[in-house]
């Protein structure tokens, strides 16, 4: 089952030259792919238009099969989807850890003492424990990253799109993300320098060069 497929598309941020011209990604139903690349070669710019958060200038996005047009369709493809983005100061808008990871299953219907349990569990699984009423904005940037990872698969989507997950991670919450990414049935694009990481992690690696993905 395809759950995203950019095709054939084009984008340029403005007054800029293409980041994209032509590009062409799909993520399927229990794939796990990693994609590394040298920077600046547009590797966050492909998450952002996979969900909708940049539009291209020519191209079609597909988001679980069919044809993403209006924000709605997008709004639909992002409870299926999360996007982990490279900076977690973009991720988290709340006071609180656990408003924060609360969000996402709130704004799926749960309600509080249900999402307040699927938080305590999250943060459980990323080695968060006790970290519910910690103040966000004055986590260090490993906490950031752990606690938006908690926000993300809080809303038990089907997929991930991870941007430098583990940057930043100690070794131990590093290892403890792995587990918990390779216990879940999740489907899954990985973007890191990190190669180890990459390999552990994911069955295919590709790389974006020119403003294209190859196989490794
Ligand atoms: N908001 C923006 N406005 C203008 N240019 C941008 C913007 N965001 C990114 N760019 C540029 O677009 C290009 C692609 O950036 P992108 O962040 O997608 O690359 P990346 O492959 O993720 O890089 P890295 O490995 O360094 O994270 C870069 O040249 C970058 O400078």
């Amino acid at each position: 089952m395809e759950l995203l497929r950019l095709e054939d598309v084009t984008f340029a941020y403005p007054g800029r030259p293409p980041v994209h011209q032509g590009l062409n990604f799909t993520l399927n139903k229990g794939d796990r792919l990693g994609i590394w690349g040298p920077n600046g070669a547009g590797k966050s710019t492909m998450f952002l238009l996979a969900m909708g958060l940049v539009a291209p200038s020519q191209g079609r996005i597909h988001g679980l099969g069919q044809l993403c047009q209006s924000e709605n369709d997008f709004r639909r493809l992002r409870r299926q989807v999360g996007l982990l983005f490279q900076d977690p100061d973009d991720q988290l808008f709340c006071p609180t850890v656990a408003e924060d990871v609360a969000f996402g299953p709130r704004n799926l219907g749960l309600g509080k003492d249900e999402a307040l349990r699927v938080v305590d569990r999250t943060l459980a699984d990323l080695g968060l424990e006790g970290y519910q009423k910690r103040v966000t904005y004055q986590l260090s940037g490993g906490e950031k990253r752990l606690v938006s990872l908690a926000a993300v698969l809080a809303m038990e989507p089907q997929a991930i799109l991870l941007d430098e997950p583990s940057n930043g991670l100690d070794e131990e919450h590093s290892v403890r993300l792995e587990r918990r990414l390779l216990d879940s049935p999740l489907s899954w694009a990985i973007v890191s320098h990190d190669r180890g990481f990459l390999q552990r992690l994911c069955q295919r690696i590709l790389v974006m060069q020119d403003g294209a993905l190859v196989e490794q």
